[in-house]
């Protein structure tokens, strides 16, 4: 298979040749300077994967890998077309939306005595199967059923094949290697395969491969076949929130053309030059932002590149995303319909 450059390499290709998005340097540092103190907090290190999301898995068992290569697998496109009604799953008398109503619809399922997270059950699930396990509270399905279902027969068969059905197996032969265990599930599983042309060459995002790898690090707590020692060099996750928080807290800026077609609610297709800028500039301007914050770090003689990396810098800016919705309510998110992010 092609080598594609880096997410890294891509994001700097795109932010240098954007014309619709742009990193502000001075909004990156501030941003930084906001999460100083921020970064020495437990919560922010690997240990809040658990402590601040009920629904993760607590162990960190070669089920609960399998939990999170299942939900990382399907871990794409949960935005809602209609404002009014959304998809809900409602687990353990709690209504979950978007990203966590995956993983409530998971949790509900294997309580039900569903092998949900068995490869062998998967990858001959039918289309019946997958409608009733992520099945809606609400009247709004969970979007792109139909694609789910394709990529967990085809996510489950290659696990069994190649992987003898864990993805454990997979974690192992990585030896301890982010970049490795990101080669191995790209080259392996399609649906991974996050790519884009923009001005004529190729790059990558990898957004679900790169997750994937983080939430194998955290689900194993950063130990034994979890350890990565080259963690620090994934980027941020290119997802829909990471930009509109970018935008928000001034450290990314939309053109006026742009925030225009944002704000009328147009759908962009992947690879439209919108989204290849949104989603570049995303990844090169949190860059900064780690760069920034162990740079002040360091003028206080603190060496905290192993407490502050792009894993972890994402996660807080997604949960900052989710905690903040209403004060985000003016920045519009960019919205495609794909099975990459
Ligand atoms: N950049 C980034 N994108 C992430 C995640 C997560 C959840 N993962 C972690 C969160 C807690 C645990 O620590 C998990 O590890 C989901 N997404 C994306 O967001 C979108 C869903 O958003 P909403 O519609 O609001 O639910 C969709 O594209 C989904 O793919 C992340 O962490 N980073």
């Amino acid at each position: 298979m092609e080598a594609l450059p880096s997410p890294l390499e891509s994001a700097r290709f795109i932010a240098g040749r954007s014309r619709d998005v742009s990193v502000d340097e001075e909004g990156a540092r501030k941003v930084a300077e906001s999460l100083f103190d921020k970064a020495s907090e437990a919560a922010f290190g690997l240990s809040g994967w658990k402590a601040l999301h009920e629904l993760n898995p607590r162990a960190a068992s070669e089920e609960a890998v399998n939990w999170v290569f299942l939900v990382d697998t399907l871990n794409f496109s949960f935005w809602s077309d209609g404002a009014e009604q959304k998809c809900l799953v409602r687990y353990k008398g709690k209504a979950y939306s978007g990203y966590w109503a995956l993983c409530a619809a998971v949790n509900r399922a294997l309580d039900d005595g569903i092998p949900i997270t068995s490869a062998s059950y998967y990858a001959t699930m039918t289309l019946d199967q997958v409608r009733q396990v992520f099945r809606s509270d609400t009247e709004v399905p969970m979007p792109l059923l139909e694609e789910r279902h394709r990529v967990l027969n085809e996510s489950g068969t290659v696990l069994l094949e190649k992987f003898g059905g864990s993805f454990l197996t997979c974690v192992k032969m990585s030896e301890n290697s982010a970049q490795k265990l990101l080669r191995l599930v790209v080259e392996n599983f399609p649906s991974y395969r996050d790519e884009a042309v923009f001005e004529k060459k190729k790059v990558s995002f990898y957004k679900r491969a790169q997750i994937l790898v983080a939430d194998t690090w955290s689900v194993l707590e950063g130990k034994g076949d979890g350890f990565f020692g080259d963690i620090s060099s994934l980027t941020i996750f290119a997802d829909y929130r990471i930009p509109q928080v970018l935008v928000h807290l001034k450290a990314m800026k939309y053109s006026e053309d742009l925030m225009k077609k944002l704000r009328e609610g147009t759908v962009f297709k992947s690879g439209d030059r919108e989204e290849v800028e949104i989603r570049g500039c995303s990844i090169w301007c949190c860059t900064l932002i780690c760069k920034h914050l162990l740079e002040l770090y360091e003028k206080k003689g603190q060496d905290m590149r192993d407490q502050i990396n792009a894993v972890l810098l994402d996660y807080y800016l997604w949960d900052y995303a989710r905690d903040h919705r209403e004060d985000m309510k003016d920045v519009p998110f960019h919205r495609v319909r794909c099975i990459y992010y």
